[in-house]
Parts: structure tokens; C-alpha cells; sequence
């Protein structure tokens, strides 16, 4: 742990200054590509307009033996393609794996001043964080890169989940963190073989009514990731830094896949993977808030004034607490309108018919 002091102190002889508050552009939607995937290659140009985040993907679901072709792959599309306001990130070999060195050492040498947030899978601990933190001082040194690399943790280990908050608070370039339940159920030995979502045998049930303890009892399905997810948003909010959903892998239910997205956005998740090019526009509804939520949050700011005291507003009472959550969404919706026309318009009439 770093002394207090020093914490904002550049890791190597010429590294750029760490940030002293994270960006928060838009990330509704980490988008997961395989840069050595051609026909996935080929989409990025045409998918980076239509997401927040383009994530080239060097872990898991990439072959052992398109390992390389991976890293080369990510370097030529992030040299050859305008990116616009999307935001590039990239996710990393695992830290005891035989490619993560060569990964770092290639990505910020050659595409260090392109990318702005590297994800690190299957962090254990702060000393994973601590390690990345100097190495990437290093490189960035080496490289004469000005802005400094954020860094993104994947919860997805029992030790990390038990280490979530130093984690949080491990580096000025911590970013955020992405719940990681399919590598967290592996490392739980939870007994699921689904990547993300819910299972059916997860549930409670109702008393039973009587003699027969088959007869009229409700079951509900529960929600495995709750606590996790719960504690995940903690860990990043007293931080400063951003909680995220990770990856739902039943590309085709886009319903339970929504379903598991909103549930992270009510908790505080700002976002989650999509996998599959369906599951962009999902992240984006669930990530954005609904206009009907921007209207009712505005009028609350309005009729609040000042925001002291107390107020009534259709049978509901007000105040600096409830003022103070509407102002979470109503800045989150002022932020993404800013840049999208559309969501700006539906906002705006929505809160016409409100008021
Ligand atoms: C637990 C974890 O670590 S999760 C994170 C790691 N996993 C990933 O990153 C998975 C990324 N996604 C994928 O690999 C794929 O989407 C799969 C394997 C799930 C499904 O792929 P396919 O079977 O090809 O799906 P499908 O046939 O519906 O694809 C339709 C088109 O979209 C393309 N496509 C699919 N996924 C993506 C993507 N993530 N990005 C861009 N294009 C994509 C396909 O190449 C295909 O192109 P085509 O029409 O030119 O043939
Ligand atoms: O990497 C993601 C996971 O769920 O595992
Ligand atoms: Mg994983």
C-alpha cells in the first residue's frame, strides 16, 4: 500500500501524471470483440458508431493458438481505424498466463496512445493491481505516452471478491470493476454451468397450506449475483471509480439477459459486456435511464428549490435524500443526451408532459 502522499505520484522516471478523478464518458456497453476473428474484425468500424466502449478481447474465447494473432490483430485495427469518441479498451491475458507480458509490453508500445482502459482478468488481490500499476509506468515512460493508462478489474475470484474494496482503492488508475460470474462461479465452486444469469434451482418458496407440501406453494427464482453485484457497486462508489455488469452468455434470451442488466443498473452498475451484437441496444435502453424516470426526476429537482425541506409531490413526500438520487439520473441523462439527439428529444417530451 502506497503511503497517502505519494499516491499520486508517477510509478516511473517520465510516466504521465496519474488522474486525480476518473473519466465518466458514457460506458453503457462494453463491447467484446476477437481481434483475430476476421469477420468480427471487419464489423468494428461500423459497430465503434454504435457503441460506448470497443473492447478487443485477448482472454478467454480466444484459441490458445490465436493468441498472437489477437494482440497483432488489435494493433492494426487500433492504428487503421478513427474511433471517434468511442472509447478503445482491451482485455488482457491473465497475470500468470505465458502472454500477458508480451500483451502489455506490445499494446502500450505500439497502441498506448490509442486505447484508454486496460482490463485485467482474474484479480486476486491489491498486489495484482500494484503490479500492472508499475509495469504500465514503465512502458508508458518508455513510450512518451502523456495520458496515463486507466486500469479495469474483473471480479472473478473468491480472494477478490474478498479483497473488493482494496482492490477499488489500489491505484489512481483504477477505472472500474466488471462482475465476472462465469470464472466466479468456477473459482466458488458454485454449482452452475452457465455463464451469468439466473438458474432455475436457485429459489424460495411459500409455507406450505397444508397436508400436502407439494400443493399451492409458490416458488420464486433468486438472484445469485446480488450480493456480489451489491458489494462490487460499494467497493467502486466509495472509491470513486465505476461498477460494471459483465458478459450474459445466452445470446438468445435477450429477455432474462435484460432482465440481468437492469438489475445491475438499479444497484448502480453504469454498465455491462455485450458479447454479441445483439446485446448492444439492450445495454443501451437498460443503461440509459427511461425518459419517464428523467421527467419525474427534473420535476423533483425543480419543485425542490433549494433542495432543503420537504415537499409533497403526487401523494409521495421529498427530500434532500430522494432529491439527491434524482439529480443521479437526471446528470446521467443530461450526459449521454448531450451527445445523442434522439434520447435528448425523448427526454425533453417526456418532460414537457410532465410538468
Ligand atoms: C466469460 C467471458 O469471458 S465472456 C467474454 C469472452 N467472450 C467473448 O468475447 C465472446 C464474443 N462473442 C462471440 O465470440 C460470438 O458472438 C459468439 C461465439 C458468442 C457467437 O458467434 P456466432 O455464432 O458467429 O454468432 P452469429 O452467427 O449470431 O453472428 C452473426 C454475425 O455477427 C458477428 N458477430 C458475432 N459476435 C460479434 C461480436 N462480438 N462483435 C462483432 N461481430 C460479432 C459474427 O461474426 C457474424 O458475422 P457474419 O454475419 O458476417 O457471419
Ligand atoms: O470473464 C468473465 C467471466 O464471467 O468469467
Ligand atoms: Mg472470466
Amino acid at each position: 500500500m502506497r503511503s497517502p502522499k505519494d499516491f499520486f505520484a508517477p510509478l516511473a522516471v517520465g510516466a504521465p501524471e496519474p488522474l486525480r478523478q476518473i473519466p465518466v464518458p458514457p460506458s453503457r456497453m462494453i463491447h467484446f470483440f476477437d481481434p483475430s476473428n476476421e469477420k468480427m474484425a471487419a464489423k468494428v468500424p461500423d459497430i465503434a458508431k454504435k457503441v460506448d466502449v470497443l473492447l478487443g478481447n485477448l482472454e478467454d474465447a480466444v484459441r490458445a493458438d490465436r493468441k498472437e494473432a489477437a494482440r497483432n490483430g488489435l494493433v492494426s485495427i487500433a492504428k487503421s481505424t478513427d474511433f471517434g469518441k468511442t472509447q478503445l479498451w482491451t482485455r488482457v491475458n491473465s497475470l500468470d498466463s505465458p502472454w500477458v507480458l508480451d500483451d502489455l509490453i506490445t499494446l502500450v508500445t505500439e497502441i498506448g496512445d490509442k486505447l484508454d482502459v486496460i482490463m485485467v482478468p482474474k484479480v486476486e488481490g491489491a498486489q495484482d493491481i500494484h503490479y500492472v500499476d508499475r509495469l504500465l509506468a514503465q512502458l508508458e515512460a518508455r513510450a512518451g505516452l502523456t495520458k496515463p493508462l486507466l486500469v479495469h478489474a474483473i471480479l472473478e475470484t473468491a480472494s477478490g471478491v474478498a479483497n473488493v474494496e482494496e482492490i477499488a482503492g489500489a491505484s489512481p488508475r483504477m477505472q472500474g470493476i466488471s462482475l465476472g460470474p462465469a470464472d466466479l462461479a468456477a473459482s466458488r465452486r458454485m454449482k452452475t454451468t452457465r455463464v451469468g444469469g439466473g438458474h432455475p434451482g436457485y429459489l424460495v418458496r411459500t409455507d406450505p397450506t397444508g397436508e400436502d407440501l407439494n400443493e399451492g406453494r409458490t416458488t420464486y427464482q433468486q438472484d445469485l449475483w446480488h450480493y456480489t453485484v451489491a458489494r462490487m457497486v460499494d467497493a467502486c462508489a466509495a472509491n470513486g471509480i465505476l461498477p460494471y455488469y459483465g458478459p450474459f452468455g445466452d445470446i438468445r434470451d435477450v429477455v432474462a439477459c435484460e432482465d440481468q442488466f437492469r438489475n445491475a443498473f438499479l444497484l448502480g452498475c453504469v454498465g455491462a459486456w455485450s458479447l454479441h451484437p445483439v446485446q448492444i441496444d439492450i445495454a443501451k435502453k437498460v443503461f440509459s435511464p427511461s425518459p419517464e424516470d428523467v421527467a419525474w426526476a427534473r420535476r423533483v429537482i425543480a419543485e425542490m428549490g433549494d433542495g432543503t425541506g420537504a415537499v409533497m409531490i403526487d401523494g409521495k413526500m421529498q427530500d434532500d435524500a430522494s432529491v439527491k438520487q434524482c439529480r443521479v439520473v437526471a446528470e446521467l441523462a443530461d450526459a449521454l443526451a448531450a451527445d445523442d439527439p434522439e434520447l435528448a428529444a425523448a427526454y425533453d417530451a417526456a418532460t414537457k408532459e410532465a410538468s
